[in-house]
């Protein structure tokens, strides 16, 4: 077959052109010489003669004759009526520009005839010229008449008129026969033109719909047609003139397209407007030509992932990625990366939809808008959205080295690495104190729960104030022996929220369950141990009491909040997570390393609790139910997870203080109260991070509680911290926080830099969406001490105690309070 010949054996000899392919844009004339065909491969374009359809319309006619009862015109309109058309006239240029501007596009006359006889009184070639510049009105037949004696002079030309946009030139005659021949002839030419016209517009409108960039040029290369992916990719406006493509375009395809190859793919080089640099695309072009000369030159230029990815930013001003595009192009120029073709799926994650809204926002929007559009862009391209970065605002820059460790500790999700330690097996656990992994044995005490359920006396009365800010929780420890938990939790869960009911599970079962849980949490850490535990659990209790928080959540999703506060540091080692990766220990293994501590808390807190029906307090939910309460418990444990921090915080302002004036991101840090807007709240999604919320701030109340409180804490936890780092010097480990060394480490500065940059803001938001202040006033309060120690000199935690005129609160504590046996 010719086809196969033409197909396989010739090409223009250019190395981009791909014999072997058949574009879409040409098809091969059955009946052309083989010749030709093996010269010109593939062959050029045509309109399939179905786009060539128009329906059938009955013709009109407008007459522009300046004489009033022109016999002439007359004469037209009458054949028109006989042939089953309308016909109307005007008299002059103005009325006939009006009649055109004024009907609607179906009105629009098939054919004008144009009285040329008195020039005098009507210029016809200025009108001719003005019909023509009217928008759609190229398929309109245009006749002018002209008179006799003037036609049959030897020095009359035709051309003026057909330069003017006559399609034709009549003399003028009152003939009947002669007008209907004339009006019939005029119907078919009218039709095809019509045709013409449309089909046209119908692939240029499918042109301007294709994500790829298109250019048609003329067989100068000047272009005549671009298509908006071009106009925006190259920043030109739709309505330019012929301009030529090689102010633009550049590279292979152009050499290609100079060279007579009829359909060729090589890369093109194409420049944009408001950008240094150029990109470089895949191409694909072709010569369109009725006959064997090219009226048309078409080049289609693949949009890329990169340009996509350009075009997403609003503008295209950045060009450092067109080494992304080079890259992106491979060695034959023609091969899509596998990004563009990911976009063929019918996929489409929100963030991508957020983007191209963003950009189309940008359209048309004043510099300003589009600059600050496209910096957000950038940001929300960015994977780590929610990881902090320092300001440049001097005023929140972390000066402070023990502030620096432990912010830079609790927030980066990166651990410090070290080549020096290497595990001796897996025997070689961490320290005995802390040893811990999900296969270790559940410590299980169910079997000697002891607690008495009736709890008289001075405990009794401290538990009844369980739901007051300033809970005596160190007090609590004490009169129960380490075991606040327990005598908390029954107190909150089965008395005050009756979570028994909503879990349908009986008060014991919830008492045992409280007593392993207390059991695996290790009673030799300082500050991650049951009565972390408890006090956690009691702020989620105090919120719950709040009135937003009864009016949001259900009394299963407040259960499930009270299960994930006394559960969430279950079996904590006592060192962090990036301690737990520099160490290799089983957890970190098991975890990835990805928020190992909190995964093991969530999956230990379930396995403990599936483990024994005795302690199964989800044991008669139905399937469904226990799926809503685990995924609850599961969620907000996990979102304790302090490298999330910025990003639960984020979301949760975001979402709840979106109205406020100024900018989101300032709306953290600024001392401007919060407007707060809580319709968002009829979203489950939004109530989702609320409840993220209540436990992160339950978490780390500690700051945000009378300052006695506050201070044991912060002993605690200082103790807890300077543990790890003897740990991880002893074994020879990275050590993740070397500020906090007992011997030199600044408790006042490690809390001023814990309240600034992790409790203020936090605070703030959360106490003013339940309507809390004083969590932002202990806070305050408790920085200022803390920021008059450090002032006075005071740094160690002996000198702290001593500075507070005792050697440990919790001594005088312990020393005032009577024990739960006694
Ligand atoms: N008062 C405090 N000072 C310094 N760090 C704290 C304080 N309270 C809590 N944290 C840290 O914040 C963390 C919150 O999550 P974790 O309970 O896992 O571990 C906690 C401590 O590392």
């Amino acid at each position: 077959m010719e086809v196969d010949k033409d197909d396989t054996g010739s090409s223009s000899g250019s190395p981009g052109a791909r014999a072997g392919r058949r574009s879409s844009l040409a098809l091969t004339p059955e009946d052309e010489p083989l010749v030709d065909v093996a010269n010109r491969s593939p062959p050029p374009a045509h309109i399939p003669n179905a786009m060539l359809y128009t329906p059938p319309e009955p013709l009109e006619l407008l007459c522009v004759f300046p004489e009033r009862a022109s016999r002439v015109c007359a004469a037209a309109c009458s054949a028109v009526a006989r042939a089953g058309g309308e016909a109307r006239s005007v008299r002059s240029a103005r009325d006939a520009l009006d009649a055109l501007r004024r009907d609607s596009e179906a009105k629009l006359p098939h054919v004008i005839v144009v009285d040329a006889r008195q020039p005098q009184t009507l210029d016809a070639p200025l009108l001719a010229r003005a019909i023509r510049g009217t928008k759609n009105t190229q398929h309109i037949i245009l006749i002018a008449i002209v008179k006799k004696s003037a036609y049959l002079k030897d020095d009359f030309v035709v051309l003026p008129y057909l330069d003017a946009g006559f399609n034709r030139v009549m003399v003028e005659t009152l003939s009947a026969t002669a007008w209907c021949a004339e009006v019939l002839q005029c119907r078919a030419a009218g039709a095809s033109a019509r045709a013409q016209v449309a089909a046209v517009a119908a692939l240029a409108a499918a042109v301007d719909r294709c994500r790829d960039l298109v250019a048609v040029t003329d067989d100068q290369q000047r272009i005549l047609l671009a298509n908006k992916s071009w106009c925006r990719v190259l920043g030109w406006r739709g309505d330019e003139g012929p301009r030529p493509l090689s102010e633009t375009a550049g590279g292979e395809a152009m050499r290609q397209a100079s060279s007579g190859a009829r359909d060729w793919e090589a890369p093109v080089t194409l420049r944009r407007r408001a950008a240094p640099d150029p990109i470089l695309l895949p191409c694909r072009g072709a010569a369109i030509g009725l006959t064997k000369s090219t009226s048309h030159i078409v080049f289609v230029c693949e949009q890329t992932h990169a340009v996509e990815t350009e075009r997403g930013r609003g503008s295209l001003h950045s060009i450092r990625r067109g080494s992304l595009d080079v890259r992106s192009v491979a060695s034959d120029g023609l091969r899509r990366t596998s990004l563009a073709k990911l976009q063929g799926l019918p996929l489409e994650a929100p963030i991508t939809k957020v983007i191209s809204l963003l950009s189309a926002a940008t359209e048309g929007a004043p510099p300003s808008t589009v600059a600050c559009i496209e910096r957000a862009v950038d940001m929300l391209r960015t994977s780590e959205l929610y990881s902090p970065q320092m300001r440049d605002d001097p005023k929140m820059r972390v000066e402070d080295p023990v502030a620096t460790d432990l912010i830079g500790a609790l927030l980066s999700r990166e651990q410090v690495n070290s080549n020096l330690f290497f595990m001796q097996g897996p025997t070689n656990t961490l320290s005995s104190r802390r040893s811990s992994n999900d296969s270790t044995v559940v410590r299980s005490q169910t079997n000697r729960t002891n607690i008495k359920h009736k709890t008289t006396g001075q405990l009794r009365e401290l538990l009844d104030t369980a739901l007051s800010w300033d809970f005596e929780i160190f007090r609590l420890e004490d009169m129960t022996r380490g075991r606040p938990l327990a005598h908390l939790g029954l107190a909150l869960m089965g008395g005050r929220f009756d979570i028994c009911a909503a879990l349908e599970c009986d008060e014991r079962t919830l008492l045992h369950w409280l007593t392993i849980i207390e059991t695996n949490y290790h009673s030799g850490n300082t500050y991650h141990n049951s009565t972390h535990a408890a006090d956690v659990l009691q702020a989620v209790a105090y919120f719950l009491e709040k009135d937003r928080l009864k009016s949001v959540l259900e009394p299963l999703e407040a259960a499930a909040a009270l299960l994930a506060a006394a559960a969430h540091d279950v079996d904590h080692p006592g060192t962090s997570s990036a301690f737990l990766c520099n160490a290799r220990h089983p957890l970190a293994v098991l975890y990835n390393d990805v928020s190992v501590l909190e995964s093991h808390h969530a999956a230990l807190t379930f396995k403990i609790t599936l483990n024994d029906n005795r302690v199964n307090i989800f044991k008669n939910l139905d399937r469904d139910t226990y799926k809503q309460v685990r995924h609850n418990v599961i969620d907000m444990i996990l979102a304790t997870e302090m490298t999330k921090h910025f990003e639960h915080l984020a979301k949760f302002v975001n979402v709840f203080y979106a109205k406020s004036s100024g900018s989101k991101e300032d709306n953290m840090h600024t001392d401007e109260p919060l407007a707060l807007d809580t319709t968002a709240l009829s979203l489950p999604e939004n109530v989702i991070l609320v409840k993220r919320m209540m436990i992160k701030c339950a978490d780390v109340s500690n700051a945000s509680r009378p300052q006695k409180f506050a201070f044991e804490w912060a002993r605690r936890i200082a103790e807890e911290y300077f543990l790890q780092t003897d740990e991880e010097k002893a074994k020879d480990l990275p050590v993740v926080m070397p500020m906090f060394d007992r011997a030199t480490c600044s408790i006042p500065r490690s809390q001023i830099g814990f309240i600034d940059y992790i409790i203020i803001d936090m605070m703030e938001a959360w106490a003013a969406f339940i309507d809390m202040p004083e969590l932002v006033n202990h806070a305050r309060s408790n920085h200022a001490r803390w920021r008059e120690l450090d002032e006075a000199g005071v740094s160690t935690l002996a000198d702290v105690w001593r500075a507070l005129g005792h050697s440990s609160i919790h001594g005088q504590l312990q020393a005032a309070q009577p024990t739960a046996e006694e």
